[in-house]
């Protein structure tokens, strides 16, 4: 088999679940809007200062990954900064062949200059819709949906899912935390989540990535997560190929993995892309989505995700597309929005790459 190049699988469609958009900003944008407000950078041009975001988050532990966002979200503090990256993100993800993105962030960190947590959200939600419809005007195409993420260590995740719901028809699809996981369990925020389900509303957990089991665990069992953001850590409950007991309800119940793999090999929760789990969780046909997480600290996209794992693992247009069809048929809009874009978009592209 010809191994795919990262230029045709930008042509592919692709379908991206976990992706923050305080970790996807240009730097030639976290430059030009750190020298509006007069915020200090660690690099003066735009591509030292890539390399510095890639450089501090290869940190092999999270929290060092995370101190590297101080810096987006120091610019993104008004309702032009955060409209101006929104809309590029769903701008550059559209150009990298991405159709369905779902983009999360927490509202709860842009408040630094007076904004309302609803002025936050107003201004991401438009400027999404404006790099949209931009987008679809330059021939590509591309639906965003946006995610509200609570940070774990803070104690406004109801305040922030009361949020979600109330945006639930104005372009939120979902709920999420982040932030450090050791030491900051799911079910501190149980009464969020509990909330969210009785509003029938969705919502992911990031489990799985810096902590183990009992993450998981808590996550699905606890807080009812309909998807684990990460939930790398999950092989931690298979032994060769034999399943167990919260491994086998994760896979029995297909509930879906945001796996990102340069982001876990960033914070150390795996050694390299050739021995990230994916591989076995693919084999064992856990319902595997690939992710990019933070594109701006991993120096990556869509597209070059998937290029590493088809370099690694030796995977083709086959492969690419059950990724995408997981991700599409796991996404948190609508089915019969999901079944369309299946069907009438990328189902007849993969049959032709495949050809
Ligand atoms: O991979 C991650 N794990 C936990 N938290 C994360 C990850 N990537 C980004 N974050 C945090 C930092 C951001 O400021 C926040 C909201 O997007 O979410
Ligand atoms: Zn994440």
């Amino acid at each position: 088999m010809v191994a795919i190049s990262h230029e045709d699988i930008i042509k592919a469609p692709k379908a991206l679940l976990h992706d923050h958009l305080d970790g996807g900003l240009r730097p030639s944008t976290v430059l030009e809007l750190a020298d509006a407000i007069g915020h200090d950078l660690p690099e003066p041009d735009a591509a030292s200062l890539e390399s510095w975001f890639a450089t501090a988050a290869n940190s092999g532990s999270l929290e060092r990954y995370l101190e590297t966002f101080v810096h987006t979200v120091a610019v993104m503090q008004t309702a032009d900064a955060l409209h101006r990256v929104a809309r590029e993100c769903a701008l550059d993800l559209a150009a990298d062949g991405v159709v369905y993105a779902e983009v999360r962030f927490a509202p709860e960190q842009h408040l630094e200059r007076g904004l309302t947590l609803d002025a936050v959200v107003d201004a991401v939600v438009a400027g999404f819709a404006d790099g949209c419809r931009d987008s679809a005007a330059r021939g590509r195409p591309i639906r965003v949906g946006t995610l509200l993420t609570a940070m774990r260590h803070a104690a406004r995740s109801q305040e922030i899912a009361e949020l979600a719901v109330r945006y639930r028809d104005l372009g939120v699809v979902g709920f999420d935390i982040a932030g450090a996981e050791a030491g900051f369990p799911p079910t501190r925020h149980l009464d969020a989540f509990e909330y969210l389900q009785r509003e029938n509303f969705h919502f992911t957990i990031h489990a799985g990535e810096a902590f183990g089991l009992p993450s998981i665990w808590q996550a699905i069992q606890w807080c009812g997560a309909d998807r684990l953001g990460h939930g790398v850590r999950i092989v931690d409950d298979i032994v060769g190929t034999k399943l167990g007991r919260l491994s086998s309800y994760v896979r029995d119940k297909r509930i879906p993995l945001e796996l990102c793999p340069s982001s876990n090999v960033q914070t150390g929760a795996v050694p390299s892309i050739a021995e990230h789990p994916i591989g076995l969780l693919h084999d064992l046909r856990f319902r595997v989505t690939v992710n990019t997480d933070n594109r701006l600290m991993s120096g990556t996209s869509m597209s070059r995700e998937m290029w590493l794992l088809t370099q690694a693992f030796g995977w083709g247009w086959t492969e690419l597309q059950w990724f995408t069809v997981n991700a599409m048929k796991s996404a948190f809009i609508p089915y019969d929005e999901r079944l369309t874009l299946i069907t009438e978009v990328i189902k007849p592209a993969y049959a032709k790459l495949g050809e």
